[in-house]
Order: C-alpha cells, then sequence, then structure tokens
C-alpha cells in the first residue's frame, strides 16, 4: 500500500529533553491512521513535528518529498492540514469569519461545509466563543477541510466532548478520510475501533507498535500493556 507520509528515524529535543529519540513509521495513503500512547510519550511533538513546529532532525517524506528543512508555511501550503489540541478558533469572531479566513471566497457557503457541518450553516452569525467545545471543533475541523489537502493531523479532537459529539466528530472523521488520509491523536479507544484502520502506538519517545486498528484494540492484555487502558474501562464510543 503506498504511504502519504514517512518518517524515519525523527529526533526532537527540547534543551536537554530528548522527546522523541528515532520515531519511523508510515501513514497509508488511505484511511485513518491513529497515533496512539500514554500521556507525555510525544504524540503531539509527533505532529509538530511533521509540521516543523518542533525542532527536528531526522527524515520526513511527504508524498515522497523530504519537507523536513522546509518551514511550516510551506509545508501546510504544501498539503498538510492541521487541526490542533486546543482548537484556536477564534472566540470573538462568528462561525462565518473563522471559516472566511481560511476560505474567503465561501466560507459557510462551501459545498464540504454545507454537506458535514449544516449545522454550522445554521449557526454562521453565532460568536464562535459562545459555542460549546464540540461545535468548535467542528469549526476547526471546517476550517481546514476549506483547502485541498493530502494529509490532515488532527489532535485529540473528542478531548472534553460530551459523548453524543464525540460520536458526531468521529462521524465526520470518517466521512473526511473517505477521500484524505487522517493521522489522528487519540485516547478514546472505543472510537479508534470505529474509525481507524492503522495504529501506531508510541511509548517514550520510540514507536513500540504498528499495526490494525482493530486487532491492536480488541487485544485487552496487549492495550492494557502498551497504552495502561483498555475497552471495558473506557466505555463504548
Ligand atoms: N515546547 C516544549 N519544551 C519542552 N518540553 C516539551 C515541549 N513540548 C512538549 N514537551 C515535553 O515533551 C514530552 C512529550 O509531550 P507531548 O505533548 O508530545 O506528549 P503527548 O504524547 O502528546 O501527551 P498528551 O497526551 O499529554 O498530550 C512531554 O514530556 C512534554 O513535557
Amino acid at each position: 500500500m503506498s504511504s502519504v507520509l514517512v518518517l524515519d528515524d525523527v529526533h526532537v529535543r527540547y534543551g536537554g529533553s530528548h522527546v522523541l529519540q528515532g520515531v519511523s513509521f508510515e501513514v497509508p495513503a488511505t484511511g485513518v491512521t491513529a497515533l496512539l500512547g500514554r500521556n507525555g510519550v510525544g504524540k503531539t511533538t509527533t505532529l509538530k513535528a511533521v509540521l516543523g513546529l518542533a525542532p527536528r532532525t531526522g527524515s520526513v517524506l511527504l508524498r515522497e518529498r523530504d519537507i523536513v528543512r522546509e518551514p511550516t508555511h510551506r509545508i501546510v501550503a504544501g498539503g498538510i492540514g492541521y487541526v490542533p489540541e486546543d482548537r484556536e478558533v477564534f472566540g470573538g469572531l462568528t462561525v462565518e469569519e473563522n471559516l472566511r479566513l481560511v476560505g474567503p471566497a465561501e466560507g459557510a457557503d462551501a459545498a464540504i461545509v454545507r454537506e458535514l457541518f449544516p449545522d454550522l450553516v445554521q449557526r454562521r452569525t453565532q460568536r464562535a466563543g459562545t459555542l460549546s467545545g464540540g461545535q468548535q471543533q467542528m469549526v476547526a475541523l471546517a476550517r481546514v477541510l476549506l483547502r485541498e489537502n493530502d494529509l490532515l493531523l488532527v489532535d485529540e479532537p473528542t478531548k472534553g466532548l460530551a459523548p453524543k459529539l464525540v460520536t458526531e466528530v468521529a462521524d465526520v472523521l470518517a466521512r473526511v478520510a473517505e477521500s484524505t488520509p487522517v493521522l489522528l491523536v487519540e485516547q478514546n479507544l472505543p472510537l479508534v475501533r470505529r474509525i481507524a484502520d492503522t495504529v501506531v502506538v508510541l511509548d517514550a519517545g520510540r514507536v513500540v507498535h504498528r499495526g490494525d486498528a482493530r486487532e491492536l484494540v480488541e487485544d485487552q492484555a496487549l492495550t492494557q500493556e502498551l497504552l495502561g487502558v483498555s475497552m471495558r474501562r473506557e466505555g463504548a464510543a
């Protein structure tokens, strides 16, 4: 299977702290790849290393082009969309204004927004700061989808959301992944089981497991060993 992204021996150091210690994995050109691991193992740092937001060495190939020396703006313009963990919507701007910052011509009228986010179209004049966490997550996702992307990096999109909204965000991601591969940092194992095809597990700055998402999530002993959690304790998505 072809890969959209290939990391080879990627290291990140912050001062004396060696956060990524030779991370190597591939993201298939289709579907959702979930990046898993306990808190603080380097998942967000891995996304930032891909984007040039963390000081990295090694090789990062996007569609076979090495981007490790490119600045972030060029990497993003070159086809990587990023939805950071804290969503970063502009609370003082309306939904429409948030969207038009990226897609000035269309905003909430874009076909992709009307198709995947009808609720946002209804709320286009509402200030983003008054939306729920789940709705803000939808704005952050919609905004990144207003551009053509070869790959999306999405960091813990369901963190802090009520179960119903977790399901809604998962459904949107599954729809998005039908056309654009997604590298997803996610702690919710039932959700990973539902929408991810491939998993990569980090521990202490290294990849400790790669494989099929369902196989991992359904193996209680392995999820316990690698993540310190298993499906039963997490509940259903
Ligand atoms: N800018 C920074 N300067 C120094 N250390 C950092 C910086 N960013 C992250 N770290 C450290 O790197 C390690 C990995 O952090 P990272 O956020 O990548 O982990 P994570 O796996 O995404 O965790 P979480 O699930 O808690 O978000 C942590 O020990 C963190 O404190």
